[in-house]
């Protein structure tokens, strides 16, 4: 009986990561050659959805091991509305340096919108805490977005957002979480963006007192670039393991409490890391 719930369970991870191979098997086999920004030229596909039930685990990619911490920590550095990256260097995470000035700034980038966007008024919305009291106090809400797109301080960013604007649902006490990606850099963006915003569901359903529900990520430009054809060949080759499972130790009370150490990945069994250049 034990073996057989087993079973399912990874037959319904298999799914549930598959769907990821999916869009980069589209991508490879079906996207339209195109020249970007950075010169790199990729294969593109426009509009793409792929839904995780997060009750079945945590939606981290088994198929090329994935380095958890910077994903954990730069969540984190979001959440603080920072937008500097010293914060992340010192925690040794590198990911947003080649878009960062001399002095480490990034412009009003995530961090600023989600904690600190100004409006033409003078106000300073507080979007994730706007988002934790309504979530408390009023789930049925269908006006649950949080936007980091905001056009009057595009120019100023160093890089428009990518995972653009998200919005929550609740239903039977489930936390639900959709996000539009306008972006998506399938091999080396992508996976960091799932588990990012599966992270992201857990911890503002912890705070809201909820369960979690699905994770629905919806792309936009969805692209590989032209050096990462090899890698997608390689990564395609492989069978996606077993679903590893998301532990937070404790509940800090606040969203402004949350710490590396809290988070902890169980089964994580991956198979070996796959290389590939970032397109500046
Ligand atoms: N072209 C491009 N793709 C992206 O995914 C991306 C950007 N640009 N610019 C902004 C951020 C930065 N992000 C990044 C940047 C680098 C890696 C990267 O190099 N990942 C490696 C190692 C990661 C590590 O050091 O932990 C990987 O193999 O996943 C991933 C996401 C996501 N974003
Ligand atoms: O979280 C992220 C951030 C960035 N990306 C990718 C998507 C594109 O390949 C580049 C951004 O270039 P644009 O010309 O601004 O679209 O970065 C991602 O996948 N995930």
């Amino acid at each position: 009986m034990f073996r057989l719930l087993g079973a399912a369970r990874a037959r319904g991870y298999a799914a549930h990561m598959q769907q990821y191979l999916d869009l980069m098997d589209r991508a490879l086999n079906h996207g339209a050659e195109q020249m970007d920004r950075t010169g790199t030229g990729t294969r593109s596909v426009f509009g793409h959805q792929m839904r995780f039930d997060l009750r079945q685990g945590f939606p981290l990619l088994t198929t090329k091991k994935l380095h958890l911490r910077s994903i954990i920590i730069e969540l984190l550095w979001f959440l603080r509305g920072d937008t500097n990256v010293q914060w992340l260097q010192e925690r040794k995470v590198s990911i947003w340096d080649e878009w960062a000035d001399e002095n480490g700034d990034l412009g009003p980038v995530y961090g600023k919108q989600w904690r600190d966007w100004e409006a033409a008024d003078g106000r300073h919305i507080d979007q994730i805490r706007e988002l934790i009291e309504t979530l408390k106090t009023n789930p049925g809400s269908r006006r649950m977005v949080v936007s980091a797109w905001n056009p009057g301080e595009l120019h100023a960013m160093a890089l428009a957002p990518c995972h653009c604007l998200f919005q929550c649902y609740v239903a039977n006490g489930k936390l639900s979480l959709q996000l539009y990606q306008r972006s998506a850099d399938i091999f080396l963006g992508v996976p960091f963006n799932i588990a990012s915003y599966a992270l992201l569901t857990h911890i503002l359903a912890q705070q809201a007192g909820l369960e979690v529900g699905d994770f629905v990520w919806t792309g936009g430009d969805c692209h590989l670039y032209s050096n990462h054809l090899d890698q997608a060949r390689e990564q395609l080759n492989r069978t996606p393991g077993p679903i590893p499972q998301l532990e937070i130790l404790r509940n800090p009370g606040s969203i402004d409490a949350y710490e590396y150490e809290d988070f902890v990945i169980h089964d994580y069994v991956a198979q070996p890391h796959i290389k590939a250049p970032v397109a500046v």
